[in-house]
């Protein structure tokens, strides 16, 4: 069974997207940790479906601590928490229910389940299983955070339209990372922003949809967080960053395009700066051996355009099994991108921690130093 992940902490995540509930249990938590129900209530809102770009299905998704937490803070057992499906109509999926949705989980479930699966909405492969995912990560986030650590995440790339990218300079990068941990839709260049909106709303418009990549940076990680081979930093945030639905690709720092390059160019020179060891560019995205060296992490994901479209789709009846075509009505997001972001970020949070957990015990939250000497 898997929808456990993690060492020192672990995270579960249960439910399905029209059943009464989906939730997280989360453990490993040190006693005393702050759970910030405000900051949790944040996040949540930046996966919130709003405007015509997502979809009409809008949850409230008010976060309830049922366990582990006692006056704001962790109590050291199992944190469970829930969160009310308030707005489903799983009438939308009752007459195409034995037509298999091309790219979403309706016939690998069945595959694997044998009909026994809550298909309604996706069931348990819904993307509705990430509210949970952003409420437990947040913990993390905030965890992180208050220890110096600042992860933040761009729409590199969406429905076609590139972002700016990310400064070199530590100081605008650490600007540009705050900047954009107060958007709602994580862009550093506006206007590019905007055109990516017109271009979602426009596939939307055609009863299609539209994909892209989000790249993450992950600011004031000390070097030495890594464990040997199979968990080593790209393994963990790959995984789970795997776990996210749509997500198809991830790289870290020039990925695939290091293909590319030569040896001398690929490699990131060592130099000496403030008593510190700083390599004068990123390409390895802050990871050498499975281990940060200090300099920012970053890494893309690359996120495919919503299976669900309106357009007719030649498909199968499961049931009669025979050919069919599929008009699909409901209510879907026309990109996945923008509300994915914050997922991409909790998922981060959580792998890092726990890697940091394992390299320096759970102590390692108390005071401002990492204790790393
Ligand atoms: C936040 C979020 C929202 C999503 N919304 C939809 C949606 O409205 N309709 C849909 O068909 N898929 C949606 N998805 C994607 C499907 O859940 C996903 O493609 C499906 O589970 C199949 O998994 P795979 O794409 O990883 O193979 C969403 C995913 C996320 C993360
Ligand atoms: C509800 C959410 O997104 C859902 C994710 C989803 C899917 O197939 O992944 C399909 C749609 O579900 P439904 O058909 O029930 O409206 C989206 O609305 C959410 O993210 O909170």
């Amino acid at each position: 069974m898997s929808d456990c992940t993690g060492t020192a902490f672990t995270l579960t995540v249960f439910g399905e997207s029209h059943g009464p509930a989906i939730g997280a249990v989360v453990t490993g938590l040190r006693p005393g940790t702050v759970i910030d129900e405000a900051f949790v209530a944040r996040q949540m809102d930046k996966r919130r479906a709003k405007g015509k770009i997502s979809t009409a299905r809008t949850e409230a998704d008010r976060v309830r601590f049922v366990s582990g937490v006692y006056q704001g803070r962790a109590t050291g057992t199992a944190l469970t928490l829930l969160i009310e499906n308030e707005n489903t109509r799983s009438g939308d999926y009752a007459k195409t229910a034995d037509l298999l949705r091309p790219g979403h989980a309706d016939y690998t479930a069945y595959a694997k389940y044998g009909g026994y699966q809550d298909a309604r909405g996706g069931g348990h492969f819904s993307g509705r299983l990430t509210a949970p995912v952003v409420a437990a990560g947040s913990i993390f986030t905030k965890m992180l955070e208050d220890k110096g650590v600042v992860i933040a995440t761009h729409l590199a790339k969406c429905a076609g339209v590139e972002d700016a990218p990310f400064s070199r300079d530590p100081e605008t990068l650490l600007r540009q990372a705050r900047q954009l941990n107060e958007k709602d839709f994580a862009v550093l260049d506006e206007v590019r922003g905007a055109a990516m909106t017109r271009a979602i709303e426009a596939a939307a418009a055609e009863g299609d949809s539209v994909g892209g990549v989000l790249e993450t940076v992950v600011l004031g990680l000390p070097a030495g967080v890594g464990e040997p081979f199979f968990d080593s930093v790209e393994s963990v945030l790959a995984g789970l960053l795997f776990s996210i639905p749509a997500v198809k690709g991830v790289e870290f720092g020039d990925g695939f395009a290091l293909a590319g390059l030569r040896g001398s160019q690929a490699n990131d020179p060592f130099r000496m700066q403030g008593g510190r060891v700083v390599t004068t560019q990123n390409r390895n995205g802050g990871v050498n051996g499975g281990i940060t060296n200090g300099m920012p992490v970053v890494l893309r994901t690359v996120v495919k355009p919503t299976p669900s479209i309106y357009k007719v789709q030649q498909t199968v009846d499961y049931a009669a099994k025979r050919n069919a075509t599929l008009q699909i009505n409901g209510r879907h997001d026309p990109c996945i991108v923008h509300r994915a972001r914050v997922v991409q970020d909790s998922l981060v949070a959580f792998g890092l921690a726990d890697l940091c957990a394992q390299q320096f015990g759970t102590a390692w939250q108390e005071g401002s130093s990492w204790n790393t000497d």
